[in-house]
This record gives C-alpha cells, sequence and structure tokens, in this order.
C-alpha cells in the first residue's frame, strides 16, 4: 500500500527537468541550490565507484587476453634483452662448427617450422640463432617446449620480436650472419577474420622490419623465407606452378604472403638483397600447429569431439597437397645452401642479386575426409563426423604444387606420404601429452 502511494507520488514528478517552471524565490533558489549540489556529489561518487569496479575487474595490462587481442602489445611482451651475458650466450649459438658452415637467424624459431629447421642447422654444425616473441596465438607452452628442446641442442631462442628495429640491429651487430631463414608469421588462413592486424603486423610490418634490417647489415646475409600455397588462391590450374596467377587470394592471410613477395622483389632490386620465398604446401608433423585440421582432429577424435569436414560445392571434395615436415626442412636446407650472396653493401646494391619461389609441397593431393580416415586407423577410435559446406573464411577447395622447379634448383623430392607421415605425428602426440599426466596440447 505505501509502495503504490510512492510510485502514484513519482506519477506527480514531471518526466523532464527540462519541463520544470522556473521560480524566483530566493529561499526555493537556495534550496535548489543545495539540492543540485547533492545530487552531483551522488551521481559523482556512482560514478567514481562504477570506475573503480570496470577496473579492478578488467584484465591487468599484461594479460595474455588483452595482449592477444592487441598485437602490438603481443610484440611489447617480449623480454629485455642485452647485457654481457646475453651477448655471450647470442655469439656461442652462433658459432659456427664444421668447415664450410653457415651462420643462420632463424625467426619464429619457436614455431613448428622454426625448431625443425633450427634443428637441422645445429646437428649439421652450422651457427644458429633462434629468435621468437612467443605470442599466444596458440597454447605458448608449445612453444616454450619447443624451445627447451632448441636449448638442449646449444640453440638460444632470443626472445623479442621481429619489428624491433633496435633489437635486429643489435643482432647483426654481434654476429655477421651470412643468412636469415625468416619463418616468424602469423599463421592460418580463417584466423584472419578474427584478428585481421595481427596479419598486417607480423607478415609485412614485420617482413619489412627484417628485410630493412638485412638490407642495412654489412655483410648483407641471404634470405630464404616463408610464403605459402595460399597465394594461389582461386587459381583453378592445377597441379600450381611457380609461374601461375597469384593475384586472387581467398584469405587476408594470403594477400599477405603475397604482398611479401612483392615486397621482396622490391628489396632485392633496390638494395641486391638475395631473397628466396618458399610456398609451403600445408605442412604437418611432430611439434605441428595445433590451429591446423589434422592436429585438432586427432585431439578432438580422441576426446569424443565431433570434427567438421568442410565440403565443396555440390559435395565436392576438398583435398589438400599435405606436406612432411622432414621434406620441407630439406627445402629449407637447400635453399640456404644454394642460395647466392647478396650483392649490396652498406644499404647499396652493387649488382643484381638472386630473387627465387620455389613451392615445396609433396605432388599428390589427399582429400579431407581421407585424412581423417587415417587418423581413425591409427587412433583406432572412430571419428564423431559432422560434413559442412566450406565456410567462405579463407579457404580454398583443393591445392597441388608442382615441384619441378624446386626438384630442378634444390634438388627436392618428397619421400613421405601421408599415412606415413601421420603415423610419425600420432606417436610424438600420444608421447608429449602422456610426459607428465599434462593436459593434452590444442
Ligand atoms: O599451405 C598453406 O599455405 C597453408 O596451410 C595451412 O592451411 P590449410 O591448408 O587450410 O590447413 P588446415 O587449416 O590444417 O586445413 C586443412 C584442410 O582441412 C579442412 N578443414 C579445416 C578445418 C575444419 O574444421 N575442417 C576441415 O575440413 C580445410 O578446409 C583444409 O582443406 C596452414 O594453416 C597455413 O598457415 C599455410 O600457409
Amino acid at each position: 500500500m505505501s509502495q503504490m502511494k510512492s510510485i502514484s507520488h513519482l506519477d506527480n514528478a514531471p518526466s523532464t527537468p527540462g519541463k520544470f517552471k522556473m521560480d524566483k524565490s530566493p529561499y526555493i533558489h537556495r534550496l535548489r541550490w543545495h539540492s543540485s549540489m547533492a545530487k552531483i556529489a551522488f551521481y559523482s561518487f556512482v560514478f567514481v565507484g562504477i570506475l573503480l569496479v570496470f577496473f579492478l575487474r578488467s584484465p591487468s595490462p599484461t594479460s595474455s587476453a588483452a595482449a592477444a587481442a592487441d598485437p602490438a602489445r603481443r610484440a611489447l611482451i617480449t623480454s629485455t634483452w642485452g647485457g654481457a651475458s646475453w651477448e655471450k650466450r647470442v655469439r656461442s649459438s652462433a658459432r659456427v662448427r664444421t668447415p664450410r658452415g653457415i651462420t643462420v637467424l632463424v625467426t619464429g624459431a619457436g614455431g613448428f617450422v622454426g625448431v625443425h629447421v633450427s634443428l637441422a642447422l645445429k646437428r649439421r654444425g652450422d651457427g644458429v640463432l633462434g629468435l621468437d616473441n612467443f605470442n599466444d596465438y596458440y597454447d605458448p607452452s608449445l612453444k616454450r617446449d619447443r624451445q627447451a628442446l632448441l636449448e638442449r641442442s646449444g640453440v638460444f631462442v632470443v626472445e623479442g620480436d621481429i619489428n624491433d628495429g633496435a633489437l635486429l640491429r643489435k643482432l647483426f651487430d654481434v654476429v655477421p650472419f651470412s643468412h636469415v631463414m625468416h619463418l616468424a608469421a602469423q599463421a592460418g588462413v580463417r584466423y584472419a577474420m578474427q584478428n585481421p592486424s595481427s596479419y598486417v603486423h607480423s607478415n609485412i610490418a614485420g617482413l619489412v622490419s627484417v628485410l630493412e634490417a638485412c638490407k642495412s647489415a654489412n655483410p648483407q646475409p641471404a634470405v630464404v623465407w616463408a610464403s605459402s600455397s595460399s597465394v594461389y588462391g582461386l587459381n583453378s590450374k592445377v597441379p600450381f606452378s611457380e609461374r601461375d596467377r597469384t593475384d586472387q587470394p581467398a584469405s587476408l592471410y594470403a594477400a599477405t604472403k603475397k604482398a611479401g613477395e612483392e615486397i621482396a622483389h622490391t628489396y632485392n632490386h633496390i638494395y641486391g638483397l638475395s631473397i628466396t620465398g618458399l610456398r609451403f604446401f600445408t605442412v604437418y608433423g611432430p611439434w605441428g600447429r595445433p590451429d591446423m585440421a589434422y592436429f585438432f582432429f586427432t585431439k578432438d577424435i580422441l576426446s569424443g569431439r565431433s570434427i567438421n569436414i568442410f565440403e565443396g560445392p555440390n559435395h565436392g571434395t576438398v583435398a589438400r597437397d599435405f606436406t612432411y615436415i622432414d621434406d620441407i626442412v630439406k627445402g629449407c636446407l637447400a635453399s640456404l645452401d644454394t642460395a647466392e650472396k647478396s650483392t649490396g653493401s652498406g644499404g647499396k646494391k652493387k649488382a643484381p642479386a638472386q630473387l627465387r619461389v620455389f613451392n615445396l609441397g609433396n605432388t599428390s593431393p589427399v582429400p579431407v575426409t581421407e585424412l581423417v580416415s587415417i587418423l581413425e586407423k591409427l587412433l583406432k577410435v572412430k571419428a564423431n563426423k559432422k560434413m559442412l559446406k566450406m565456410p567462405r573464411n579463407g579457404d580454398v577447395q583443393f591445392t597441388h604444387a608442382n615441384i619441378s622447379l624446386a626438384q630442378k634448383e634444390l634438388g627436392y623430392k618428397p619421400t613421405t606420404d601421408l599415412q606415413t607421415g601421420l603415423k610419425k605425428f600420432v606417436k610424438w602426440y600420444l608421447g608429449y601429452n602422456s610426459i607428465m599426466g599434462r593436459k593434452s596440447v590444442g
């Protein structure tokens, strides 16, 4: 009843303050002045309170979620570098231990291809220094475990971002690298719709930063870097040859890799940098990337979760030229070994320099349905499959590499079929996840 009263009392209040009639009485004036001061004080308190609650509840500036959403901040979460003992570690890691060895800076050394290439170079006696920002695009603990593996083999991975020009200059001051294997990148074709700026940050700005450091270095190193089969985009002529058109990318990821190839041309043309771009075709294997289908299919099949298998128009087959990591590593090392010296010095070109692009694929596309069947057999678990129309978020229906150029120039010859390669991956995956009863990665 009293509630009803108060509500009916409110009904008499004007709905808009502007509709209040001005009152001339000085007493009422003072009263109103006091009451409006009280109102201001009250609302200020409420406002400050809301602000406080907001700040206390929001993630701290160093939280990984905030960092993940902001590619620029990802770069800032890198640790400090420099100092005498740091330089000593850099020098020791980059020291050549064989008569005709090379000295390689491997960017993205904490990544999938990066860890394998670094280990292979170290095994040959080459000098290897890694660089990685250990961002959290996927579970960074996997990257840290790869780092630990590298450290055990004598490869030091400097924690830093490729966009940090001062760090790159410092590294070239400390070590006269003969080669740069540039593998650091924002990978994944579908994630580009969620976080487009991270692709520009790593694959365009980052590449330019690396090439800037290389062109200014004395001596200039030869550069080998990771492009992607995705540059072929909507090209329908198969198998894909390096001479085919690459001007119809289907994802922003592909567009940034294509842009990278054009940027490479510029640095070669102006500064005499020797540059080789490698178009990798869906690389898979042990220590792989949890964002890739073969990896998360394995995890989901084992845990009984359903998997989405994409199909093209009219139930058309979606296929990939899956390429095993060991074959890719051979292609990378052969590219480094056949790279000619850069011709510039002090930022000036002296003569034309080598500029190459190679497909590194397996030349035998396999339908994604077949990939799943192989995994089911290896895991001895039936997958809970859902057929889904391929979403329009960057995927292409098939890829197929023509590798004759790489065969001729690099002696590249892939030897691992999907069945054999997946067997090795599954063995690694089960072993890795059982160590210390760790939670399955991915
Ligand atoms: O070759 C390349 O250039 C690219 O290869 C992969 O990209 P992608 O071939 O799309 O590899 P996945 O994401 O592992 O997909 C493999 C296949 O599985 C299919 N897929 C993916 C996800 C899914 O849920 N279901 C599904 O059927 C895709 O359509 C694709 O045909 C890498 O993620 C890129 O970084 C790389 O540059």
